[in-house]
């Protein structure tokens, strides 16, 4: 299996290339890419770890050779949030930065499974499907949404609030991946019990951790190492799915058929073709269905934002 990261130099790119470089299956190939001229440098750099994942690194403009044979391609090219900004605020430059590069994924790796990292989510997700539609190649089962932090976030917050191990505490996170669109399925949590309070200030937190980040890193950016270790997850769960490891469930915010939104964050089972199977987000408590449907709105526009943006760009 190939992977590729577009965006590779940057905060996240080179924690998550390294993670991809120690955590891939066997002989797996890793291709890193951005426009950032470094790139084959920390190619260069990450071969000399003792690993079967061989690594190349392209820099400059074309990010076709990246591409070339590319099974999955891993997205977070772009720029990040300020103290102060909402992710909304990164589209004007965010949106053609996934434009672009969806639409060379689309002419090099047409079946490459496609996870975007870049903000806004809830926006640059719906761009690479209209891309992706536009040329003739879209396959809902093979397009994510990487929100896999929520779900990393919400683990460590509810360990750390009830004096468990984070690895033996699972969360199911669905909606999109901004602000009140985060909705963390506490009531699922199994094993834990929380009081209505604990609901709503855990909720909260999680909504705002990446503002949490962002504020704490005084203008330095948003989160880099803790995305970087929730892509590689994902991305290595992924392609132990493609490989035919069966069993692999994954929360990712997909084109899923669910009847609330045209794409949504929830449960997936994942095979050897992407998406094997949508999976039910189960049942809600009442203060999560409130919040579901309140957070509805937000999340069709920000879908409607990147159809618009493709159909006028
Ligand atoms: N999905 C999530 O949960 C999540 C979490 C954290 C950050 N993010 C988002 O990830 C994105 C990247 O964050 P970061 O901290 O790594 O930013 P960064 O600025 O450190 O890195 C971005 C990289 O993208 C590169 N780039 C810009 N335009 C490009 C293009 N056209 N082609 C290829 N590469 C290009 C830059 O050169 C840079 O190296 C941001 O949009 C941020 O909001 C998402
Ligand atoms: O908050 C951000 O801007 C980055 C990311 O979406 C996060 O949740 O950390």
């Amino acid at each position: 299996m190939k992977v590729a990261v577009l965006g590779a130099a940057g905060g996240i790119g080179q924690a998550l290339a390294l993670l991809l470089k120690l955590d891939l299956p066997e002989n797996s190939e890793l291709s890193l890419y951005d426009v950032a001229p470094v790139t084959p440098g920390v190619a260069k750099d990450l071969s000399h770890i003792p690993t079967s994942v061989k690594v190349t690194g392209f820099g400059g403009d074309d990010a076709t050779p990246a591409l070339e044979g590319a099974d999955v391609v891993l997205i977070s090219a772009g720029v990040a949030r300020k103290p102060g900004m909402d992710r909304s605020d990164l589209f004007n430059i965010n949106a053609g930065i996934i434009k672009n590069l969806v639409g060379v994924v689309a002419k090099v790796a047409p079946e490459a499974c496609i996870g975007i990292i870049t903000n806004p989510v809830n926006t640059t997700v719906a761009i690479a499907a209209e891309v992706l539609k536009a040329a003739g190649v879209y396959n809902k089962n093979k397009l994510f949404g990487i929100t896999t932090l929520d779900v990393i976030r919400a683990e460590e917050f509810i360990a750390d609030l009830k004096g468990l191990p984070a690895e033996h505490v699972r969360v199911n996170v669905i909606g999109g991946h901004s602000g009140t669109t985060i909705l963390p399925v506490l009531s699922q949590v199994q094993g834990v019990a929380f009081t209505d309070q604990e609901v709503i200030d855990l909720t909260e937190r999680i909504q705002n951790a990446g503002t949490e980040v962002v504020n704490a890193k005084a203008g330095g950016g948003s989160a880099t190492l803790s995305m970087a270790r929730a892509a590689s997850v994902f991305g290595v769960r992924l392609v132990q799915a493609l490989l035919g490891k069966q069993g692999i469930i994954q929360n990712a915010y997909v084109d899923g058929g669910n009847s609330c939104s045209p794409f949504f964050t929830q449960p997936l089972l994942l095979g050897i073709n992407g998406i094997e199977r949508v999976l039910p987000f189960g049942e809600l408590s009442e203060f999560e269905e409130k919040k579901k449907e309140e957070m509805l709105e937000v999340l069709h526009n920000d879908i409607q934002l990147g159809i618009d943006f493709v159909a006028n760009n």
